[in-house]
């Protein structure tokens, strides 16, 4: 796994950055702050600069980890019971969600959808009591099947950057890579063409419509990934139907996970990997697992006309 472990000189370096952009800004959904955000995270230190920039331009692997920055348990405070957040301007774990975002900011722009949890850029990824059983990343009792995070919407990020600050239970993100797997180039041809359909997943309204497009796309011999099963039509066609079980099969062999640990930032490239959660047993009292999670496009400009404005980071 790609990962950099922070010293305690880069946190002390990387800490008064942090801080800075808070008591300014006083919270990452400011749109001072969004738009300031790659400026303070060339404050970070080169180190990390350097290795984000690497996982961005050389793609070196479908995940990365950035650990080493400290949480503190007692100052969060209890783990939320929804992803709705306190109308006070600072949550405790605002410090955390700068970080996370920062460090976003160096593999591209921060967005949110305007249709999703209130189209909020950092949104607490907790296991909620109503949705235990639901397909959903506030979910628990069902395993989070893989999928490409917005597989449905050609605006999709191109990158999920998730910061953990309590996983109790060590409730793996589960994840697999298309690098890991060598296609049969006739059985996965199909991939490459536009044979299939993607459905909003259920964390979108089912009224956002479907969209008809590849799997597979980019370099043939090293390409890109566009899947997400659970909300897909089964072609109809026989070749495409089975192009996709076989894809399915190879994902489902390569799986693999990473148990966040509280400070440990995980970028998913959302290109390459497809990524999902464990089951796991939810308590609802306080001390779940409790996740922070961004949004990250490399170009802004391509939704231009889904956004509001030039600096706009809601995607309609
Ligand atoms: O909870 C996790 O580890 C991942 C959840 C997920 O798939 C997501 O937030 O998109
Ligand atoms: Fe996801």
């Amino acid at each position: 796994m790609h990962r950099i472990e922070l010293t305690a000189e880069e946190v002390e370096q990387a800490l008064p950055v942090v801080r800075e952009a808070l008591s300014r800004h006083g919270s990452v959904e400011s749109p001072g702050f969004l738009e300031e955000a790659t400026v303070y995270a060339h404050e970070l230190p080169r180190r990390l600069r350097s290795f984000l920039n690497a996982f961005r331009l050389e793609e070196p692997s479908g995940v990365c980890v950035v650990a080493g920055y400290p949480v503190d348990d007692a100052r969060i405070g209890p783990t939320p019971s929804d992803w709705r957040k306190p109308a006070e301007k600072s949550p405790p774990a605002a410090e955390e969600e700068v970080f996370l975002a920062l460090c976003g900011s160096l593999l591209g722009d921060l967005f949110s959808w305007a249709h999703q949890r209130d189209g909020l850029i950092c949104q607490d990824l907790v296991p909620i009591e109503r949705d235990a059983g639901a397909m959903l990343g506030s979910g628990s009792a069902l395993e989070l099947v893989w999928h490409t995070e917005d597989a449905r919407y050609s605006y999709r990020g191109d990158y999920i950057g998730l910061m953990c600050l309590r996983n109790p239970d060590a409730v793996p993100t589960t994840y697999a890579s298309i690098d890991d797997i060598e296609l049969d180039p006739e059985r996965a041809a199909p991939l490459f063409e536009p044979r299939f359909v993607f459905r909003p997943d259920p964390s979108h309204p089912t009224d956002t419509g479907c969209e008809r497009a590849s799997i597979l796309f980019g370099d043939p011999s090293s390409p890109y990934l566009r899947f997400d099963p659970y909300s897909m039509d089964r072609p109809e066609d026989e070749e495409a139907r089975a192009a996709m079980d076989y894809l399915a099969g190879e994902l489902d062999r390569r799986l693999t996970g990473v148990a966040l640990r509280p400070g440990e930032c995980l970028f998913i490239d959302n290109y390459k990997v497809v990524h999902g959660r464990s089951a796991f047993k939810a308590r609802f009292d306080g001390t779940d697992r409790w996740l922070k999670r961004v949004n990250i496009t490399r170009d802004l400009r391509r939704s231009r006309s889904a956004r509001r404005g030039v600096a706009g980071r809601l995607v309609f």
